[in-house]
């Protein structure tokens, strides 16, 4: 019985949380612009003037580049519906919201094409890596794992490690098991089973304790010269390092795009720092607390040379195509470094 109310609660909240019939009919497969137009392809790809149409239509365009529609025989509206159902599903935060899903995305992309890193994926895992860049962050609230552990929130009792990422992932099925939106419905089991953990080992690697994991053996391994990527071990270990590339990617963005993005991330941080300080009576730490933000270009300089920096340079290392990556990071560490002399 509780089962029963169980599952109805869930249908209930998918019916509520996927998109309705009529949205689709905006996305028509003839109205969906050239790759070229939405400057897909490249690494300093800027949303800002993009309308909420517009997302949906370049996320389509991705799609349609990988030739995924038809290769894995997704019904054309159900890809629109899925689109339109993953956008619903991100909150209007600050920064962890449909616009860095969207970035996150087509950072994959243009890593995959234009840094030929396609090479080395199979169709179906670049399947994988386009549906989990769009819903790593899935009903973020703005908040990180830290707060959901010290609040007690209901998702760190569901999940202690990882917390928000688990959060994401479930986020991401509850969307696929919604009428109409199962984009791997044509699929065979094994293929399904297969893009499904693919999925889940991207979107739980884009928590930056599993970057801090996994780092070290990935470097080894690139230090040792491999280029064998196709065993499981390394394949997933590869995947997890580009997802944090692309998670980061704001970081070597044009200079005014990065300073505009570092800006709503800062106040997404403040934001929960108030919570701490009003709801928990705590001092948040330094990125979190707005009364340190003269801080922000010194830490950003950290950020840079302790995750971004070591991660792009050894991605270009071993594929050299990505390098626009590592020098955009190279660029920006200049202008924070400028920023953190004046004050
Ligand atoms: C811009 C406002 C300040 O932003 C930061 C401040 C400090 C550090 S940190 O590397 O020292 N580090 C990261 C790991 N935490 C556990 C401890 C703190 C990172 C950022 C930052 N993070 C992101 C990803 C969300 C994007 C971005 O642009 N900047
Ligand atoms: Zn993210």
């Amino acid at each position: 019985k509780l089962m029963a109310k169980q599952k109805v609660a869930l249908e209930c909240l998918s019916y509520h949380a996927t998109a309705s019939a009529e949205d689709t009919s905006k996305l028509q497969l003839d109205t969906i612009p050239s790759a070229e137009t939405y400057n897909l392809y490249s690494f300093k790809f800027i949303d800002f003037d993009l309308s909420d149409e517009d997302t949906c239509r370049a996320t389509i365009r991705m799609f349609l580049q990988c030739n995924l529609v038809k290769q894995f025989h997704i019904p054309y509206d159900v890809l629109c519906r899925w689109v339109l159902s993953v956008k619903k599903n991100y909150r209007p935060v600050k920064y962890h919201n449909w616009r860095h899903a969207l970035n996150v995305a087509q950072t994959m992309f243009a890593m995959l094409k234009t840094g030929k890193m396609e090479r080395f994926m199979t169709d179906l895992e670049i399947l994988g890596l386009l549906v989990a860049c769009l819903c790593h962050d899935l009903d973020h609230r703005g908040t990180n794992n830290a707060f959901q552990t010290k609040t007690e929130s209901p998702l760190a009792i569901l999940y202690t490690t990882s917390t928000m990422e688990h959060h994401h992932f479930d986020q991401c099925v509850m969307i696929l098991n919604s009428e109409g939106n199962n984009i791997f419905q044509s699929l065979s089991t094994e293929d399904y089973r297969y893009v499904m953990k693919t999925v889940e080992n991207a979107i739980i690697s884009t928590d930056l304790a599993m970057y801090f994991k996994k780092k070290s053996s990935f470097m080894e391994l690139v230090e040792d010269g491999e280029f064998d990527w196709q065993s499981e071990g390394k394949k997933e270990l590869l995947c997890g390092m580009m997802m944090t590339a692309c998670d980061v990617s704001a970081i070597a963005k044009p200079w005014e795009v990065q300073h505009k993005v570092a800006k709503l991330v800062a106040d997404e941080f403040f934001d929960q720092g108030d919570l701490e300080k009003l709801q928990l009576n705590q001092q948040p730490v330094a990125m979190m607390d707005r009364e340190r933000k003269d801080e922000l270009p010194q830490m950003q300089v950290g950020f840079i040379d302790v995750i971004c920096l070591p991660l792009y340079k050894v991605l270009s290392e071993t594929f050299p195509w990505i390098k626009p990556l590592y020098d955009g990071c190279l660029e920006n560490k200049q202008h924070w470094q400028d920023l953190a002399e004046k004050v």
